[in-house]
């Protein structure tokens, strides 16, 4: 008898990490335990991460320029070689060794990898080689999470014809956790959460979100962070939290609480 794909995700526990390139130098051995202790509690985690700061300083160092369009890097053609080379070749192996030396096995993937993730360019003309993802092939992801090996994923996605694409990585983690249907995604990044003139939100809806996008006190890196969960929430992953490495946050919830 086979078990449908629904159940098979269902069975199992889920929680999918992003860790923001904001971050990636501070990881404490702290969240180390606490990965292991969600192992040990059949939690399946898999992290996807970024790398903003490591890239603007590789273009910087070429003397490459680049823009932000609300929160997504505006990729040219020298620029989407260097962002590969830098998340594939650098970022993501010195995260994964990371792991692998903090005893928590772990092996790296982008979107190349088992054709993890496929994308369509997403405009081309305001974002040059930005994708979006059209596809997500979880099969890799099972296979490794079910070896108690933890995926390391890079944010670099690809085309039907093998050409890569800038994704941004809050995106990535998104449309990972939508498509191996985690009970939660945490999205850590060098803030605590959201915070609106200086004033930390604990829990914040949908509709508050865009408001302040709108009055730009929600703008940049948060942009991203902010669509993402908003995506998960509707599509049923049960929380979506934005949080630093102390876990210390925002809580995207889609209704208000009852008082
Ligand atoms: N309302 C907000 N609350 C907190 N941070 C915000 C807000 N709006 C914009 N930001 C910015 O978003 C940044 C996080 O995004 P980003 O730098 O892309 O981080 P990461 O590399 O972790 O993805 C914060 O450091 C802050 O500068
Ligand atoms: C299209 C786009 O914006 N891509 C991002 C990918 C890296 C990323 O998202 O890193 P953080 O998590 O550190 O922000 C970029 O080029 O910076």
């Amino acid at each position: 008898m086979t078990t449908s794909k629904l159940t098979q995700h269902t069975a199992r526990k889920r929680q999918v990490i992003k860790l923001g390139g904001s971050m990636l130098d501070e990881l404490s051995d702290n969240f180390f335990q606490g990965v292991k202790k969600l192992q040990q509690d059949g939690v399946q985690v898999i992290i996807v991460h970024g790398g903003g700061p490591n890239i603007n300083q590789e273009l910087e160092n070429r003397g490459v320029a680049s823009t932000v369009v609300n929160g997504f890097r505006v990729t040219s053609a020298e620029a989407i070689d260097i962002v590969q080379s830098i998340m594939i070749g650098q970022v993501n192996p010195a995260l994964v060794h990371r792991f692998n030396h903090e005893g928590i096995k772990a092996v790296g993937l982008s979107g190349f990898d088992a054709n993890l993730f496929t994308c369509d360019v997403l405009d081309f003309e305001t974002y040059g080689y930005v994708g979006e993802i059209k596809t997500v092939k979880t099969e890799v992801l099972d296979a490794l999470s079910d070896a108690g090996v933890i995926p390391v994923i890079s944010c670099i996605g690809t085309t039907a014809t093998g050409d890569p694409l800038n994704v941004n990585a809050d995106t990535v983690a998104s449309q990972i956790a939508l498509a191996v249907e985690a009970e939660s995604l945490l999205l850590v990044t060098d803030t605590s959460g959201i915070r609106i003139q200086d004033q930390p939100q604990t829990e914040v809806v949908p509709q508050a979100i865009y408001g302040w996008i709108k009055s730009e006190d929600i703008y940049g890196g948060m942009i991203p962070k902010v669509m993402a969960a908003i995506d998960c929430l509707e599509a049923g992953i049960p929380s979506v939290q934005i949080v630093c490495q102390k876990l210390k946050g925002t809580v995207i919830t889609k209704e208000e609480a009852i008082a």
